[in-house]
């Protein structure tokens, strides 16, 4: 626990867990929490102060990395302990928060967030996913430097007490609707949530690095629990990419099953165009697809959900920065790259990718499909070591990735040792 005095002489707290500048490991999850006595320290359910503080700490320490930045002075939304007793007694007898506010002679919020945004920057945490059901705050800390990679509503539990004044925050002060997130899926997912453009890339292989034995089986290798996480991540992007060989090998549907979700529009490489009209991609319209052949492709009719997109044929195939940007073209900006490993392994070589998560099954194979491979450096000091987290799915580890550049050399440099 860190203490701060601003210059107005009110003494704000930070409690925080972990590194949190986020060159580290990406951003870290920060609570910018307003004082609020009654709620907090006494339990009071007329807001939902004190859960959401709960379920912040709850959060942050599931992570094992964050930080709550508790702020004196925003006491009733910055008018004082005293004035929002007084407002409640105006509640009392009907009127909402943001009149009631009003009625006193105040403005319905009076908090500033310069304190938050200067402890925030002295702790290195310039950019932070912000756990928070309020736009304005965003905005706020955004207009004072610090850059919100992704905004989330705490899980707070439903209360007939406050219901009301959280319904006032939802209709009248642009509060998000209620969350319905799960902790830990929230630290797992919250970097790649939201609406920027990113690539994620995932990969499930035997600890000793096969997708799958000689025959080509790998269908069982990874936990049902890993299948849920890739389903999440299907559900998380605008369209999911896969080679010609692994639709050849697997048949796969590539839509959102396991969980509840949207599914993404499909992509096949295939310069060759040598994918069968009877593979699910191309046959069952479950959900839009993309082949994308060469220029000189020969390609047969197709049905309505299926669109072919032509590009160049270099000399290792389609290039991944020119598939990138072919689909944002086309609005699809968030992707997974899903296979197999040699598609996977060109888009990491490429320097393409920004997130890999890397599932290690408890099997040694021995033999057979390769995952993740690329050319690699002569000397262990040039191995590729990213910012990672783990977790387990099931038996199973998966490694989270962080190739984002954050100012340590794009990933492709990286990679090639340059
Ligand atoms: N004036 C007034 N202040 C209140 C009332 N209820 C809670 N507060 C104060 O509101 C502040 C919290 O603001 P909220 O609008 O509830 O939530 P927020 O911080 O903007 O948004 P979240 O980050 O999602 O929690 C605390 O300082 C509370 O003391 C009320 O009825 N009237
Ligand atoms: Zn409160």
């Amino acid at each position: 626990m860190l203490g701060f005095i601003d210059d107005a002489g009110i003494e704000h707290v930070v409690l925080s867990q972990g590194d949190l500048t986020s060159d580290v490991a990406g951003p870290p999850m920060v609570r910018v929490h307003s004082e609020c006595l009654t709620g907090d320290g006494f339990g009071s359910w007329r807001c939902d102060c004190g859960d959401q503080l709960d379920a912040a700490l709850a959060t942050i320490a599931a992570v094992g990395r964050g930080a709550v930045v508790y702020l004196r002075g925003h006491e009733g939304r910055g008018i004082g302990l005293a004035e929002k007793l007084r407002a409640y007694e105006l509640q009392d007898a009907g009127m909402d928060t943001v009149d009631a506010n009003l009625a006193l002679g105040h403005e319905e919020d009076a908090r500033t967030y310069h304190a938050a945004a200067a402890i925030l920057a002295s702790l290195g945490a310039t950019r932070i996913s912000l756990l928070s059901g309020n736009p304005a705050k965003q905005l706020a800390l955004e207009a004072l430097g610090i850059e919100v990679v992704g905004r989330h509503n705490l899980v707070v539990p439903a209360r007939a007490e406050n219901e009301r004044y959280l319904a006032t925050k939802r209709a009248r002060m642009q509060h998000d609707p209620a969350a319905d997130t799960d902790p830990e899926l929230l630290g797992r997912y919250h970097d790649i949530a939201g609406t920027a453009p990113v690539v994620i890339a995932q990969m499930g292989q035997s600890a000793d690095g096969f997708i799958a034995a000689r025959s080509g089986d790998g269908a069982e290798l990874t936990s049902v629990e890993d299948r849920e996480h890739l389903h999440r991540l299907r559900a998380l992007v605008d369209a999911v990419v896969v080679g010609a060989g692994t639709v050849a090998a697997d048949d796969p549907q590539l839509t959102v099953r396991s969980v509840p979700g949207t599914d993404p529009v499909r992509v096949v490489i295939d310069p060759t165009a040598r994918t069968s009209p009877a593979a699910r991609v191309l046959s069952d319209p479950a959900a839009p697809t993309i082949w994308l052949v060469g220029t000189d492709a020969a390609v047969p009719a197709v049905p309505p959900h299926v669109d072919v997109v032509r590009l160049p044929v270099g000399p290792d195939g389609l290039a991944p920065a020119a598939i990138v940007n072919r689909l944002a073209e086309r609005g699809l900006t968030r992707l997974l790259i899903e296979g197999g490993g040699r598609t996977v392994s060109r888009f990491l070589a490429a320097g393409a990718i920004d997130h890999l998560f890397l599932t290690l099954a408890p099997v040694l194979i021995g033999d057979g499909v390769p995952g993740v491979r690329f050319p690699g450096a002569d000397r262990l000091d040039g191995a590729l070591r990213p910012p990672s987290v783990s977790f387990p799915l099931g038996p199973d580890t998966c490694v989270h990735f962080d190739l984002r550049p954050d100012g340590r050399g794009a990933p492709g440099e990286r990679l090639l040792g340059g």
